[in-house]
């Protein structure tokens, strides 16, 4: 990585939508759309890229008839460790008993550490859906019990559980994310009981704690499997519902009753026991 990169704001007086063609298909480098133009970010000199907006220029002037002009803004700005601004833009965080900290982060000696580092799938804990979800994990699963994750993600959940002491199955529909809560389970240095690609329906067992965190329409669709694999007292947590939803998902599960509701921001998250049959 070269000590300084040049940046090139372009303004287009009107603008033009042949010029976005343009500069997709042309230009050498990447290129930001902005209200009024583009910003261009280079490591090398970006005198020919000028150059040659300027013959287009030409060129779409006289094929347009329309008057368009540039200008240009160029400054030499200091490269930044990108890898290190990220890193440093994503916080630890407590939930409950839990300090969810990305690996380059110290864990906290007094709290349960979960160590996860961003990846592409779900489930760093910042997200509302998630952190209500732990809080549900942190007052009901107790050492010994079968847990099961549905859509585990990261498995931040489940990982969370199999260090109060459960024993842990997780599922979910993508294999990236099977093979991403394998890894976070082995960077937090616990082992899943067992680990599917697929849902719910995949299993015969029954669990004291099931606890999916999918969007509204897929508890509603998954609904029957998810109950099945319930134990006769067994709770169920139902995270990633936002609250314009709640009556439809939860229509549901009416032989289930609410044993807590957990609000936060415009998100829903329903502890559920066994109940009217
Ligand atoms: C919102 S993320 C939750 C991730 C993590 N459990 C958390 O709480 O942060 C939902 C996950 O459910 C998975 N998923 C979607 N439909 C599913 C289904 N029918 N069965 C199992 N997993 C599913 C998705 O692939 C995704 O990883």
């Amino acid at each position: 990585m070269q000590e300084h990169y040049f940046e090139l704001v372009i303004k287009v007086s009107s603008h033009h939508s042949l010029f976005l063609d343009f500069l997709a298909d042309t230009l050498p480098v990447g290129f930001e759309e902005i209200d009024d133009g583009f910003i261009i970010r280079s490591e090398d000199e970006v005198d020919t890229i000028i150059w040659g907006l300027e013959q287009f220029r030409e060129a779409l002037q006289k094929a347009t008839g329309d008057v368009i002009e540039l200008e240009y803004k160029q400054s030499k700005l200091k490269n930044s460790d990108w890898v290190k601004v990220y890193q440093d833009s994503i916080e630890p965080l407590r939930i409950d008993k839990f300090y969810i900290h990305p690996t380059w982060d110290a864990p906290d000696a007094n709290l349960i550490n979960i160590a996860i580092d961003p990846a592409l799938a779900f489930g760093t804990g910042h997200h509302p859906t998630t952190a209500s979800a732990l809080r549900a994990i942190a007052k009901y699963v107790k050492e010994d019990d079968k847990v099961l994750d549905v859509g585990c993600g990261s498995g931040i959940l489940g990982v969370g559980a199999i260090k109060l002491g459960a024993v842990v199955d997780a599922c979910d529909t993508d294999i990236a994310c099977i093979e991403n809560s394998q890894l976070n389970s082995e960077l937090n240095n616990v082992k899943f009981n067992k680990l599917w690609e697929g849902s719910c329906s995949f299993t015969k067992d029954r669990y004291d704690v099931v606890v999916a965190n999918i969007v509204a329409d897929v508890l509603i669709f998954i609904a029957n499997d998810l109950k099945s694999v319930v134990k006769e007292d067994g709770v169920l947590v139902l995270s990633g519902i936002l609250e314009k939803y709640e009556s439809k998902v939860l229509k549901f599960y009416q032989n289930f009753e609410i044993l807590e509701k957990i609000t936060q921001d415009e998100w829903v998250t329903f502890i559920l026991k066994q109940g009217k049959k």
